[in-house]
């Protein structure tokens, strides 16, 4: 069998990186007892990126701590790379990482270099045996020309990028990335997801990302675990996620849809969104194949001359609105966006003690 770039050797057994079994967590007791995950089962396939998606509270932190084993679960098994995590941590955990809430503990004294090979060597590895690695993950990632700066005096995307290269340096095969992207501009954005999607593809890397972006989510994952309540209520591939939204939706354009036509046109027909500070001003409609022509018979009434018609495609967030209910889905909460890096405890719960966090 070919060893992946990272010297790693693929398994070729098909044991799952991560096999969660019947997971429940709760908080509290009596009346105000919180059921934050509840009977949670999956497993996932190595070398495969698994989006993890839900609305506020629904128990994404919950669920990704009491597998990193920070969070102890009442009822439930995790297996990590084929070993079952409550029996021998530190074993089960040895090629885990995590970069929780957008950050990890780097060191903001050290440069990003040092930083790198730091977590190689908590990570078990000897810092000179993927020198290239690093550099090329570096490079990947834009920052081989601030490889010798301290972390301290990087923007705060440059810190997240570092975060990211952080967790991947010690060279782990599962990884957990929360809001990986959080605070990143459209072109770190980019950067990110190619390179994740690279390490998934090339070197094996199984990955569980958690977001409130679904564009992150749609353009990185293979596969969509959706959870409201604490509980999983949809886990597919993004594709046929994509395909279960049977709603024809048209979006027209047209300088004469004043907003007295749309309001019009609100009471007759499913208006999704009207946008009338838009040049021109638009309107988009859900309906089915016939709907659409009484919807072009009632705008040709209405006097609109249309300057632009288009089909839109359904995205994951109209898939996510419809599983959950839940139109806030595209904001992390404040709590996690405002949080600096540095901050909290990111890596499984056998490394915890290993490292100081930031100075
Ligand atoms: N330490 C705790 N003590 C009590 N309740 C908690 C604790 N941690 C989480 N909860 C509750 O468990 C539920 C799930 O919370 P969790 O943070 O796992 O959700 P989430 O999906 O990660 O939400 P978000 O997207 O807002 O981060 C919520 O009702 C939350 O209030």
């Amino acid at each position: 069998m070919t060893p992946t770039p990272n010297g790693r050797t693929p398994d070729p057994s098909g044991t799952p990186a991560l096999a969660v079994q019947g997971l429940s967590k709760r908080f509290g007791s009596g009346d105000d007892a919180v059921t934050a995950v509840d009977d949670v089962s999956f497993a996932i396939e190595r070398g495969s990126v698994v989006g993890l998606l839900g609305p506020n509270g629904a128990g994404k932190t919950t669920l990704i701590k009491s597998i990193l084993g920070t969070v102890i679960p009442d009822e439930g098994t995790v297996r990590v790379l084929g070993r079952d995590a409550t029996d021998g941590r530190r074993a089960a955990y040895a090629n885990v990482d995590a970069m929780l809430e957008g950050a990890r503990n780097d060191y903001w004294r050290l440069t990003v270099r040092e930083n790198l090979r730091y977590f190689a060597t908590i990570g078990g590895i000897a810092p000179d045996s993927v020198a290239d690695r690093h550099d090329r993950l570096l490079d990947r990632l834009d920052l081989a020309d601030r490889a010798d700066t301290p972390v301290r005096e990087l923007s705060r995307g440059m810190k997240q990028k570092v975060s990211l290269a952080s967790v991947l340096a010690g060279g782990a095969e599962l990884v957990f990335l929360d809001e990986p992207t959080l605070g990143l501009d459209v072109e770190g954005s980019r950067t990110l997801r190619r390179e994740i999607r690279r390490l998934a593809e090339e070197e094996d890397l199984t990955v569980v990302v958690s977001s409130h972006d679904m564009r992150v989510i749609e353009d990185v994952c293979d596969r969509v675990i959706v959870m409201s309540e604490g509980s999983i209520v949809a886990d597919d591939a993004v594709e046929r996620l994509l395909g279960t939204v049977d709603e024809y939706r048209v979006r027209v354009a047209s300088d004469d849809l004043t907003p007295a036509t749309v309001d019009d046109l609100r009471g007759r027909f499913d208006v999704a969104d009207a946008d009338s500070g838009a040049d021109p001003p638009s309107l988009e409609v859900v309906t089915d194949g016939d709907a659409v022509y009484d919807l072009f018979d009632a705008l040709r009434a209405a006097g609109v001359t249309l300057d632009r018609v288009e089909t839109v495609e359904p995205t994951l967030e109209d898939v996510f609105v419809r599983l959950t209910g839940d139109r806030g889905a595209t904001e992390p909460t404040p709590s996690a966006a405002g949080r600096e890096p540095g901050g909290a405890t990111n890596r499984p719960a056998a490394a915890v003690g290993d490292e100081g966090g930031a100075q």
